[in-house]
């Protein structure tokens, strides 16, 4: 059950965008396909949906294998970022046309369209015609069309993406409500991570057409396979600083700005990317590792600040409870030290950007001042 995907190769052209990928979406599963602008998100989608024409592989729905049938054929409900609502249909009737298309019995379909409707908070404009909505009504239409529909699977490209911010994570919830309700097998398109986080149960970060990690938020969040997951995922970004590599016969000690921050086991080179989340590093006047204060930005909750080693910025997300310095006495160009709290942090490779190794940091260990 689910979808499966086998060595599925797409090309346009004498381009390859998508080359023997494998994919496995378990049965009622929000599964979302994060990646940025060309990576091969909606080609991916749309080979799942046989819109677009593939070279090579299968598609299996439901273990049946779909790759030779028609989009109409295949049992799936899709939502596009653009879609087109009849203009001389009311909502009732745009939201109605699949199931009427089904000779569904009318009672049955007023149930349904009703139930839909009052989930996505437009059970009042039933009456209306989409020209008689917001922007945002209008959308929430066109996933009202695909939701009251029974498929094996929903496909979803992008379909918040003309909304403002409000209505946005009004409309996350909304979806992920409705997920939990009905547990339908769902591939959902997109380039923002807050918005796959929110989303899903299972997360594919595309690089080039390419899985870079497939795993649960918190997987791809605390355990990072490589340098692109790392610095895709998280708000503000995780912290990658080049640090060294110093070895004795049984370990390696990183070091970073001159200051020793833990030993681990052998690692390759002597130059590596360090990844410290900005939630696991503090500011202190007196202990860790040298840096300069640049500026820090309020954020209700949190305060931001930015501080620049050897021209690199090194973020720190500090809960406002926890701050024991006050700020507003800092000047841009300040020096400062950077403490890291307990927790992981983690080795990447320059070379590869794979992840050498996952370090749990114990602050009982935590680096003096130098001098
Ligand atoms: N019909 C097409 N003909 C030729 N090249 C195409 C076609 N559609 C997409 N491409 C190319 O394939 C690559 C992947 O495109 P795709 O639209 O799948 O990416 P995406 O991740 O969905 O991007 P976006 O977020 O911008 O929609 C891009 O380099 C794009 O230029």
């Amino acid at each position: 059950m689910g979808v499966r995907i086998e060595n599925l190769t797409v090309k346009y052209g004498d381009k390859t965008v998508i080359e023997r990928m494998n994919l496995d979406v378990k049965d009622g599963e929000f599964f979302v396909i994060l990646g940025s602008s060309g990576s091969g998100k909606t080609t991916l989608l749309r080979s799942i949906a046989g819109l677009t024409e593939i070279s090579g592989g299968h598609i299996y729905i439901d273990d049946i294998d779909v790759t030779d049938f028609y989009p109409s054929d295949r049992n799936i409900a899709m939502v596009f970022q653009n879609f087109a609502l009849y203009p001389h249909m009311t909502v009732f009737d745009n939201i109605a046309l699949n199931l009427k298309i089904k000779h569904l019995p009318r009672d049955q379909i007023k149930k349904r369209v009703e139930e839909v409707a009052s989930l996505l908070h437009i059970e009042k404009q039933l009456k209306k015609y989409p020209k008689q909505l917001s922007g945002g009504e209008q959308q929430r239409v066109g996933i009202a069309r695909a939701l009251v529909r029974d498929p094996s699977v929903f496909l979803m490209d992008e379909p918040l993406s003309n909304l403002d911010a409000k209505l946005r994570r009004e409309m996350l919830g909304e979806l992920r409500s409705f997920h939990e309700r009905v547990r339908k097998t769902t591939i959902y398109v997109c380039h923002d991570q807050d918005e796959a986080m929110a989303l899903a149960d299972r997360i594919m970060v595309l690089n080039s057409g390419e899985p870079a990690q497939i795993g649960t938020p918190d997987d791809l969040y605390i355990h990072p396979t490589n340098l692109f997951v790392a610095s895709f995922i998280g708000n503000p970004p995780m912290n990658l600083i080049e640090c060294d590599i110093i070895k004795d016969e049984s370990s390696s000690e990183i070091v970073l700005n001159g200051v020793p921050i833990t030993t681990v086991d052998h690692v390759p080179g002597d130059h590596a990317i360090l990844g410290i989340r900005p939630e696991k590093v503090n500011i202190s006047l007196k202990n860790g590792v040298p840096a300069s204060f640049d500026y820090f930005i309020n954020s209700g909750v949190n305060v931001e600040v930015h501080l620049d080693m050897n021209n690199i910025l090194v973020r720190a997300l500090i809960p406002r409870e926890e701050l024991k310095l006050n700020l507003r006495d800092l000047s841009h160009g300040d020096a400062v030290f950077i403490e890291i709290k307990p927790g992981p942090i983690y080795l990447f490779s320059k070379d590869s950007g794979n992840l050498i190794t996952e370090v749990t940091y114990d602050s009982a260990r935590n680096v003096e001042k130098k001098n």
